[in-house]
């Protein structure tokens, strides 16, 4: 479609070298600019033009010590990319892979997913180069402080919420929001994700990768299917990737795989729950490598350098980083027979592999929409610290369960055609149309 093609174009040329930002704009773009065109009023106001230029980034020096007193100097970056509906949000994430272009591409999709749980957040993304592999404790801890020293000066409770992500989960959390309160001296719900015995939600921990099984649920019903019995191929090991685990199990499925960026572990029979507990254990305390798990327990096989998608399953979850599936990996699981997608991780797949899926029917659900459990949780979070109370766990995962349900059906609303939906289409209309009739409504900000 040529108003695509001159849309990216000028994209690409105001983002050179961007290349992961230019795929996340590419793949909304795709869906919404039919849509769009149809709207005059949206066009009028250069609204797309406006929702992917980000509304200011923060970049700065971290510098910090090592347990042998070498100094290190770090870059950290936070993207606030629209606050259309309400604060900025989104997680935080450490990994040497991280560069501009990957946290404006989080900060682009944070938008439309905020958006999608009908919560009044706006969208975000940070994070540094660090990486925290290999790193001990109190050089981590010294990491956060110095980052939050800088960091303290741009969030706060009304204005940008951050969270965890990659490499940053209840540890790093606690060291950032211990350094901002005794920067602030004052306490605020200024991070989600906190520990639960300092304003913390119950189920934040659990919410993304239970989320992503409650869609998924939701998928296959609509189409006919159903989840217990069905074979679930699982890339990643960390926080989405086994609370995405622990709860297609408790619904009966079978998990087969998980895995880090070193290969995969595949348990012929299913994974089971103490299985799960081991590799919860190793990941989150011991922080050792999933190949471990293999050598623990008969009948669990490890696969070094490999991804899980050459693996026979139903259902593809993939839970662990960016562009994880390539066309080639979409082919080979739509030849084994795979029913669906669910995107647990943010854009796994490439824009080719996506094409293959839509291509051959397969069900697809994008992470803005899969993956929004997470976020949402951090939004009830928000609400609870505001309030000065704390849900309890069950009163969490209805509120959880019931924002799932939504999303799904706005999903719906706007992806269905003969009975089928399109869950990208879907997704994007729907959360775009939310930001664009808030911007809309403010006049030209
Ligand atoms: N934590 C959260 O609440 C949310 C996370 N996400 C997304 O889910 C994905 C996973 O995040 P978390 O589980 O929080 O992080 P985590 O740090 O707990 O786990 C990341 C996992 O991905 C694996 N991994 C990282 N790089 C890899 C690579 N190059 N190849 C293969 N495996 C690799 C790691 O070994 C680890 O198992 C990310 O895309 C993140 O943006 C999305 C929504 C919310
Ligand atoms: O909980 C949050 O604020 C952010 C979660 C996140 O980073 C994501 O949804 O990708």
């Amino acid at each position: 479609m040529k108003e695509i093609d001159q849309f990216m174009d000028g994209l690409r040329k105001r983002n050179p070298h961007e290349v992961e930002f230019h795929q996340a704009v590419e793949e909304v773009v795709e869906s919404v600019m039919p849509w769009y065109l149809d709207h005059k009023e949206y066009h009028r106001e250069q609204i797309l033009e406006r929702t992917t230029e980000p509304d200011r980034i923060i970049i700065f020096r971290v510098c910090w010590e090592t347990d042998s007193g070498d100094v290190r100097a770090n870059r950290a970056w936070r993207v606030q990319f629209n606050h259309a509906l309400g604060p900025y949000k989104g997680g935080l994430r450490f990994h040497p892979s991280v560069t501009q272009s990957v946290l404006k591409f989080l900060g682009f999709e944070q938008i439309f997913k905020n958006s999608l749980t009908g919560l009044p957040m706006g969208g975000a993304k940070g994070g540094s180069n660090f990486n925290p592999k290999g790193k001990s404790s109190r050089e981590v801890m010294r990491f956060c402080q110095s980052m939050m020293v800088e960091l303290s000066r741009h969030i706060g409770e009304d204005v940008d919420v951050p969270a965890g992500d990659i490499g940053v989960g209840a540890r790093e959390i606690s060291y950032l929001f211990g350094q901002y309160m005794r920067l602030e001296n004052r306490w605020s719900g200024v991070l989600t994700g906190k520990g639960q015995t300092f304003g913390g939600s119950a189920v934040r921990t659990e919410a993304t990768g239970y989320g992503c099984v409650y869609f998924c649920e939701h998928m296959l019903n609509q189409h006919g299917e159903g989840i217990a019995g069905k074979t679930v191929a699982i890339s990643g090991s960390g926080n989405v990737a086994t609370y995405a685990a622990e709860k297609a199990i408790e619904k009966g499925a079978k998990v087969l795989t998980l895995s880090d960026s070193d290969g995969f572990i595949e348990v012929k029979g299913g994974l089971s729950m103490e299985q799960l507990q081991f590799v919860k254990d190793l990941k989150e305390n011991r922080r050792g490598r999933i190949s471990e798990v293999a050598d623990t327990f008969a009948g669990v096989t490890y696969h070094a350098d490999a991804t899980p998608w050459g693996v026979a399953c139903d259902i593809a979850m993939p839970c662990a980083t960016q562009n994880e599936m390539d066309d080639h990996d979409a082919k080979t699981l739509v030849n084994n027979g795979v029913i669906a997608v669910c995107e647990g991780a943010n854009m796994p797949l490439t824009n080719h592999a996506a094409g293959v899926l839509a291509k051959n029917n397969v069900l697809h659900a994008p992470g803005k929409a899969s993956n929004a459990g997470g976020v949402a949780v951090s939004g009830l979070e928000q609400s609870q610290n505001a309030m000065r109370i704390s849900w309890d766990r069950d009163e969490v995962d209805t509120r959880l369960q019931k924002i799932m349900t939504s999303i799904h059906s706005r999903c719906v609303e706007h992806g269905e055609h003969n009975g089928r939906v399109n869950y990208v289409t879907g997704a994007n209309i729907a959360g775009f149309k939310k930001v664009a009739d808030a911007m809309l409504a403010y006049g030209v900000v």
